[in-house]
């Protein structure tokens, strides 16, 4: 498919070959899913490379200019059918992912394509980020947290932000126009021990969809009373 090689390239992303009869066979699996249950919206194969692909790939310069850890290791909260988590990885090989979901068939969906396509360094965990976040296995464990499409930047925050190491940083990945959000997200940031270092916006590649991806670095602990309970951080987001 020559929007997909076209794609590869522009993120320069390496052993194009593998990564391309990856790409393709994860696609496949995801619409093939997706006449039994819910996946995706997208049924187009190129409407599929630019807004998942290409989208996913689009956290790889962040990857780069965000740290300088040889083997970092990701945990992507409501990554659904695996994006933008699963695309990343088959990417950057030498990153280590926990694609994290609530939802049992969509996790169960991720365990079927890790196996088949067959890659290492993928772990998939059925809970609540929340949940995680304060579980000693999962608390302050990751050099990044991304997170696509899951909800509003404060409610994200509280989910994110117990589950980063110290230097580490979460990659929200939003709408092109996300100020309001931003704002309303700054009380979280600064309680939770974050502080906003960086908006960038941009167009993907090869179409005219527009996107930003908010970075929030872990500058402190996040004080032991969060996460807090389902209830009250939807009922009272920070
Ligand atoms: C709209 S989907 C987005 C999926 C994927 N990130 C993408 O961009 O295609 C949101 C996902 O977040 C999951 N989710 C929502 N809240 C969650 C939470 N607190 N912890 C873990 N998963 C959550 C849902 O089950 C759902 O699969």
């Amino acid at each position: 498919m020559e929007l997909l090689d076209r794609v590869l390239e522009y993120y320069n992303v390496k052993n194009t070959l593998v990564v391309k009869q990856l790409f393709l066979k994860y696609m496949n699996l995801v619409l093939e899913k997706n006449k039994l249950f819910n996946l995706t919206a997208i049924e187009d194969e190129e409407e599929f490379v630019i807004k998942h692909i290409a989208d996913s790939l689009s956290l790889l310069k962040f990857l780069e200019e965000e740290s300088s850890i040889q083997n970092p290791v990701a945990i992507d909260i409501g990554s659904g059918f695996g994006a933008p988590g699963l695309f990343v990885k088959i990417a950057m090989p030498s990153i280590n992912v926990w694609l994290n979901d609530s939802n049992k068939k969509k996790c169960n969906f991720m365990i079927e394509a890790k196996e088949s396509l067959g890659i290492s360094g993928v772990n998939i965990v059925c809970e609540r980020a929340e949940v995680l976040g304060r579980k000693e296995d999962f608390r302050e464990k990751f050099d990044f947290v991304f997170a696509r499409a899951v909800d509003k930047l404060n409610v994200l925050c509280e989910y994110a932000l117990p589950l980063l190491k110290i230097g580490g940083a979460f990659l929200a990945q939003k709408g092109y126009v996300c100020e309001d959000e931003i704002d309303l997200a700054s009380n979280a940031i600064e309680l939770l021990g974050g502080r906003l270092t960086r908006v960038e916006k941009f167009v993907l590649p090869f179409s005219d969809e527009k996107r930003s991806v908010i970075v929030i670095k872990k500058l402190r602990q996040t004080p032991s009373n969060f996460p807090r309970n389902t209830k009250q951080i939807v009922k009272k987001p920070l």
